[in-house]
């Protein structure tokens, strides 16, 4: 049956749901419509509406073939119920669910999605806007366009809007682990190259099927952001491994920035053309062996050491405690999590069939999980131990050449 929403859309069926509320099917004035309808919780949240409110006219003006337009914003239903943002309709899938299907893709298909992704951060960002929280679910694929499924980047700024410190009396992480830029662990402001290094680690997952940094407790996952490399992809070709590279700095201003990305991926498809899917396997994951017995494949766990991850020591034995969160606040994980304590280990070894924490093969339900977590003194302290970790290996070896980013990544 269908639902009322303001005074001029109606919503039919539920096409999806995030940690924020459900998007729904709808129609309006000029046509079908998704209309995400916010969470009862956060809808009552007056403080919420009123920023929606303020961050109208930029919610509103962003408008690109790579962005998902927002149409409206519906806040309060004259009961002051309802707060929705009414976007255009996204006839196709998301990248989640893609990833999900394909596990891999190949890499022109990997290159051509993140390339229109990046034109899309190239407007907003050109317009001070910085998305916050690029991963695989929101990035939308429209396959009714007939040269190929077109990326859409959906979310823009909500993030940051919904997790904006209440009384504005604490400060949060703002993003989803696996995407989540050094500098933000840190404890410096988010701007525009913080979408940069999420959108690569979206490349690199689309490649490899797994993230560079993510498995394992958050706490470690944080931890690797600032003190690991990635692990380079066997049979990637070198130029685009260099881009890669470039977007995975540690320091911000070393990045590309977006249009620059776009266009040097795209100088890249020629020679990407015919490539399959890469044939890797995920370093977390146990090795199948033929069975001495009935020949049958059976799963041997992961001993921990080897494999492609793993610049860091990482504690053995400790129980992976969370699968991946989309959580967009997080509570910044204490010294000795960050330095890798009890809990800090992506590789703990798995029964046979138990799935890795943080793949990307976890159920769409396990992904809405979020921990709703504070913030606090501990930021201080993530601070000293990853400042005291930077010191101690002399920095992050990255180059910094380049001029800082100049947007002031308000994501308001
Ligand atoms: N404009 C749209 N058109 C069509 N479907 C959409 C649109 N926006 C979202 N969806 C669908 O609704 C689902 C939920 O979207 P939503 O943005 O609420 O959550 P999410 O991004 O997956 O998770 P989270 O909010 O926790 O980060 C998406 O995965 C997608 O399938």
């Amino acid at each position: 049956m269908a639902r009322r929403i303001g005074g001029r859309y109606s919503v039919h069926r539920v096409l999806g749901r995030g940690s924020a509320g459900t998007v729904w099917l709808g129609e309006g004035p000029e046509g079908p419509v998704a209309v995400k309808l916010l969470r009862e919780d956060l809808a009552a949240d007056t403080g919420l509406a009123a920023r929606f409110a303020h961050e109208r006219h930029a919610l509103l003006g962003l408008e690109h073939p790579h962005i998902v337009g927002v149409r409206d914003l519906v806040i309060g239903d004259g009961d002051g119920r309802d707060l929705a943002l009414v976007m255009d309709l996204v006839r196709g899938t998301d990248l989640r669910t893609r990833l999900d299907r394909e596990r891999r893709l190949a890499p022109r298909d990997a290159v051509i999605i993140t390339a229109q992704v990046a034109d899309g951060l190239a407007v907003a960002h050109a317009a001070g806007i910085v998305h916050r929280d690029v991963k695989p679910e929101n990035i939308l694929l429209d396959d009714t366009a007939q040269d190929g499924p077109r990326a859409l980047l959906t979310d823009f700024g909500v993030a940051k809007l919904i997790d904006e410190p209440r009384n504005g009396s604490t400060s949060g992480v703002v993003g989803t682990p696996d995407y989540i830029a050094p500098e933000i662990v840190e404890g410096l402001p988010a701007r525009a190259a913080v979408d940069i290094y999420a959108l690569a680690t979206v490349l690199y997952e689309l490649l490899a099927g797994f993230t560079p940094f993510g498995g394992g407790h958050f706490g470690a996952v944080l931890r690797r952001h600032v003190t690991e490399r990635a692990a380079e992809l066997p049979d990637v070709p070198r130029e685009l491994w260099i881009v890669l590279q470039q977007c995975l700095a540690k320091a911000p201003a070393s990045r590309l920035r977006a249009a620059e990305l776009a266009s040097r991926l795209r100088e890249l498809l020629p020679a990407l053309e015919g490539l399959p899917p890469l044939d890797i396997r995920d370093p977390a994951e146990e090795p199948v062996l033929p069975s001495p017995r009935s020949g049958e494949p059976v799963a041997v766990p992961a001993t921990g050491a080897g494999g492609l991850r793993g610049a860091v020591p990482l504690v053995r034995g400790a129980a992976p405690d969370s699968e991946r969160s989309t959580h967009t606040r997080m509570r910044v994980p204490g010294p000795e999590e960050l330095a890798g304590g009890a809990h800090g280990t992506a590789r703990t070894p798995r029964a046979a069939g138990q799935r890795r924490a943080g793949s990307a093969r976890h159920g769409a339900a396990a992904r809405r999980r979020r921990l709703a977590l504070t913030v606090g003194a501990a930021l201080l302290a993530v601070g000293l131990a990853v400042g005291g970790w930077m010191a101690a290996s002399g920095g992050d070896g990255e180059g910094h050449d380049r001029p800082a980013a100049e947007l002031s990544g308000t994501a308001r």
